[in-house]
């Protein structure tokens, strides 16, 4: 397989902040490789230094060579923090950036392609967050890049947006695009990515196909009991199943949907009040809890509390 990034041991602090503590990584050609984590986990980081576009220590090649050595009409980047000229419409600024590059797709279908052509000549500053966001995708997408970096590219765009730039970036990949994306929506990732990367404190906690993550460490389908629990919900049920608290719900383990009515039985016998019940499937959500401890869909990535046991 062609590899169109490698990267070892990359590492990068600011002062006493780790921001990444060496990590390797390969993207093939056509491949999504979606990388997850909470703030603060390295993500931005990372892609600068993918990019070359932070100093970092250890060794990145894009198409062969260093990132300052690429032909940057082969790569496309959409940087987290990207703010463009307010008084300039979604199209002038798309052009403005197609001026940059020798060759470039027509202005209007990028336009189109990122669902912009009803507000292409409305000034940035009057776009809606989202609409934003998709003139920012649309300036990485303008020269046809071989590899797109996209920072957080559905950031601020409503469900419907997001779905729509999923279905593009399919289509870019499904044309043999190469796609980095790095994304804090487990269910973004687990959708659009061929493989996913799990970042937490600057380290690749794991990197594989959604589906072998979910195989190899999401566990058992679980009953979630939402309420507010401490640990000691644990010694106060009389069910046979392993539980425990993670930030103050209830996870039973194990439980088929047939076997709920059980368990709600069980909990009422306790005396322990819930606010609802959700079973489900492990999903990449669970596999980040479980490897990391933290739950990357909360802000911050709070730490969550395991009890019975530290693993299941
Ligand atoms: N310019 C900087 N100066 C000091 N510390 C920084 C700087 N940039 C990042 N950091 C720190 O490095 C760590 C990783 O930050 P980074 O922005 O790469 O994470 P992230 O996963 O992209 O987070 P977010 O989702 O919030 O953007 C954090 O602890 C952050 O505070």
């Amino acid at each position: 397989m062609d590899e169109v990034l490698v990267a070892s041991d990359v590492r990068r602090a600011y002062g006493d902040t780790v921001a990444l503590d060496g990590v390797s990584l390969s993207v093939t050609a056509g491949e999504v490789l979606a990388l997850v984590g909470p703030n603060g986990a390295g993500k931005t980081t990372l892609v600068r230094a993918l990019t070359g576009t932070t100093d970092a220590s250890g060794t990145v090649e894009l198409f062969g060579v260093p990132p300052e050595a690429v032909d940057r009409d082969r790569i496309g980047l959409l940087p987290q923090s990207f703010d463009p000229h307010e008084r300039l419409t979604a199209r002038e600024l798309v052009s403005y950036y197609a001026g940059l590059y020798d060759d470039t797709r027509d202005v209007d279908r990028v336009l189109d392609d990122v669902g912009l052509s009803d507000t292409a000549a409305t000034t940035y500053e009057n776009l809606s967050g989202g609409q934003q966001r998709r003139t920012c995708v649309a300036t990485a997408l303008v020269n046809d890049p071989d590899l797109l970096v996209l920072d957080e590219p559905t950031t601020g765009i409503d469900p419907a947006g997001r779905r729509d730039l999923w279905a593009l970036l399919e289509g870019l990949a499904d044309r043999g695009v190469t796609i980095l994306v790095t994304t804090h929506y487990m269910e973004e990732a687990q959708q659009l990515a061929d493989r996913v990367g799990l970042l937490a404190d600057g380290r690749l906690a794991a990197l594989d196909s959604p589906e072998r993550l979910i195989g190899e460490h999401g566990g058992d389908s679980r009953l979630l009991v939402d309420g507010t629990f401490d640990d000691s919900a644990v010694s106060a049920i009389d069910y046979p199943a392993e539980m425990r608290v993670l930030d103050e719900r209830l996870v039973v383990y194990g439980i088929r949907p047939e076997s709920i009515g059980s368990v709600v039985e069980a909990l009422e016998l306790a005396g322990l009040d819930y606010d609802s019940l959700t079973w489900k499937e492990p999903d990449l959500e669970d596999v980040y809890l479980e490897l990391t401890g933290t739950a990357v869909g909360r802000p911050g990535g709070e730490r969550a509390a395991a009890t019975a046991g530290d693993s299941q």
